[in-house]
């Protein structure tokens, strides 16, 4: 999990006492601080029902921060007060504070908000990584749809991110902290230098920022909610690599400039990746396409069932692949469409599965095979990490066996490979999995680890999948192409357009442990 690294100093000063009043409110505990307020529980005089109080402090700052934050606190004001919609966090009243003789205090504004039960950032922390939180639909529904009528209203958000979403009663959900909210003048609005770089769009660092602060476009907003969806869909896996918010970000700009694939996370069903990566197409031209109300309705349709589904299609036998290796006719196989019934490709339509026997364990290992026991469970579970239907625990285990017959210790130092799934280190450390949970650095991720080998060899054959069927490749040929990428690379299978003759050995090899664990 990634936590969010902000490039504002948190803003430090002498909290006001409990049991201090502004008007008829009386101020509790510090809930948190941001870069340029506190907010504190507190409750109105004579009733104990809770709310929340912003304040924005004016005085006590250097003439240039004052500056910056009255623009800033103006902003918030002007939008908390005018902002009126179920997921726009609701403003009750606006008070300036009178405290003589308390220089940061007096004179300071205060936003007095409902108040909610926790935040988005709050969630992230305490999930398991690699999951949907829970009621993750109804988080994302209710963030594109604020953002929906944001962006109607002609205001930008310009500092969307986990923190700035809050929870509140009756599975409420409420954007909030509109400190840097813009109002578009013509197609964009300027905004100060500031945010947070973790959900900064790439385009940002290459504006120049003059008087007027940063150009933001609602195209920004699409980004942050592309990263922030990711991370509801992961328990809180930021998209782009990196331990650091600057290393994810340059990781971004990288992808940007076309230096580097997207890679979403394995998990995430097929809807959802498109949907992320639509939110986060490289640049403002080309993400302009997908606005708030454009994913709204495609969010609908992805989660009327209620939850994200972690859907998988049916694959073609392994027996008609191995007859396409064959270069026999295949004429019984399997042709699967896209699952996504809200993607870009028109939506609506369903899986079309014809000529296959569709039981609900296709693609498990059978009990009476040879595949070691205590390897079935760690092979399942990093089958699912990856919802492309090619991926099954029958093929991981068909290319273990394949790879190294299932030993642990397999090493092959003239090639320079090594553990189960005959890891080369290099290429290994560029997508390691923590598959045994025993940590999240770099350091613990072990090609020798079955979990973290087996995890990582689902990661990359997800990957590989996904390289094909985008260049179009036959669907039945998949598990032949996967294991040769496996063994050779995603390029040299693209460019030969099918098995590299040196691998054919391999992969009939794959082929044929597959049919047998496919029955
Ligand atoms: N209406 C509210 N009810 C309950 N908690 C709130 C409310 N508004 C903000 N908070 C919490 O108060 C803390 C500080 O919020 P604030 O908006 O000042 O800063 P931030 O969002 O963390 O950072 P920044 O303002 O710098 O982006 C956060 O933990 C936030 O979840």
């Amino acid at each position: 999990m990634t936590g969010t690294e902000d490039v504002r100093e948190p803003f430090e000063v002498r909290p006001l006492p409990v049991g201090f009043r502004i008007a008829d409110w009386e101020l509790g505990a510090v809930i948190g601080s941001g870069g340029w307020g506190t907010v504190y529980e507190a409750h109105a005089v004579g009733d104990d029902a809770l709310v929340a109080v912003k304040l924005l402090p004016t005085g006590a700052l250097a003439p240039g921060q004052r500056a910056a934050l009255g623009e800033l606190v103006a902003s918030e004001v002007r939008f908390s007060t005018e902002a009126d919609h179920p997921n726009l966090v609701r403003t009750r009243a606006v008070h300036t504070v009178e405290a003589p003789g308390l220089d940061t205090w007096d004179g300071a504004i205060a936003l007095v908000m409902d108040h909610a039960e926790t935040g988005l950032q709050d969630v992230l922390d305490a999930a398991d990584t690699g999951r949907p939180i829970e009621h993750a639909d109804r988080v994302l529904r209710g963030v594109v749809a604020g953002l929906a009528h944001m962006h109607t209203a002609r205001r930008v958000h310009g500092d969307l991110k986990p923190a700035n979403v809050l929870l509140g009663p009756a599975g409420a959900v409420w954007l909030a902290d509109f400190g840097l909210t813009a109002e578009l003048d013509g197609t964009h609005a300027h905004l100060p230098p500031v945010g947070t770089l973790d959900h900064l769009p790439p385009e940002w660092w290459s504006q120049r920022t003059g008087i007027e602060g940063a150009v933001v476009r609602p195209t920004a907003d699409i980004w942050a909610f592309g990263v922030l969806a990711h991370q509801v869909l992961t328990g809180g896996l930021h998209p782009f690599p990196g331990a650091t918010a600057r290393a994810r970000s340059l990781a971004a700009q990288t992808y940007a400039r076309g230096t580097a694939p997207l890679r979403l996370d394995a998990g995430l069903p097929e809807g959802w990746r498109r949907l992320i990566a639509d939110c986060l197409a490289p640049d403002h031209a080309t993400r302009i396409r997908h606005t708030a109300d454009t994913l709204a309705t495609r969010i609908e349709r992805l989660t009327d069932s209620g939850v994200p589904r972690r859907r998988r299609r049916l694959l073609p036998t392994a027996v008609a692949a191995l007859a396409v290796l064959a270069a026999t006719a295949a004429g019984g196989a399997a042709l699967l469409q896209d699952d996504d019934s809200a993607g870009n490709k028109g939506g609506g339509t369903p899986a079309v599965v014809t000529d296959v026997h569709t039981t609900p364990t296709a693609g498990a290992i059978p009990a009476d095979s040879d595949v070691p026991d205590e390897l079935r469970p760690v092979i399942e579970s990093a089958a699912r990490r990856c919802t492309d239907a090619e991926i099954t625990p029958a093929l991981l285990a068909a290319m273990i066996k394949a790879e190294s017959g299932f030993d642990t210790k397999a090493a092959r130092p003239a090639s320079e490979e090594y553990g189960i799934a005959m890891w080369t280190p290099a290429v290994f450390r560029a997508w390691a999995v923590d598959g045994d949970k025993d940590g999240d650095k770099d350091g613990d991720k072990d090609y020798m680890s079955p979990p973290d080998a087996i995890s990582t060899m689902s990661l990359y054959t997800c990957w590989l999948d996904q390289r094909f069927k985008q260049e179009g490749m036959s669907a039945k040929d998949l598990p032949a192409l996967i294991a040769a990428g496996y063994r050779t690379s995603d390029r040299s299978v693209i460019e030969e357009g099918g098995v590299p003759e040196a691998v054919r050995p391999h992969v009939k090899k794959v082929l044929r442990y597959l049919a047998e664990y496919e029955g």
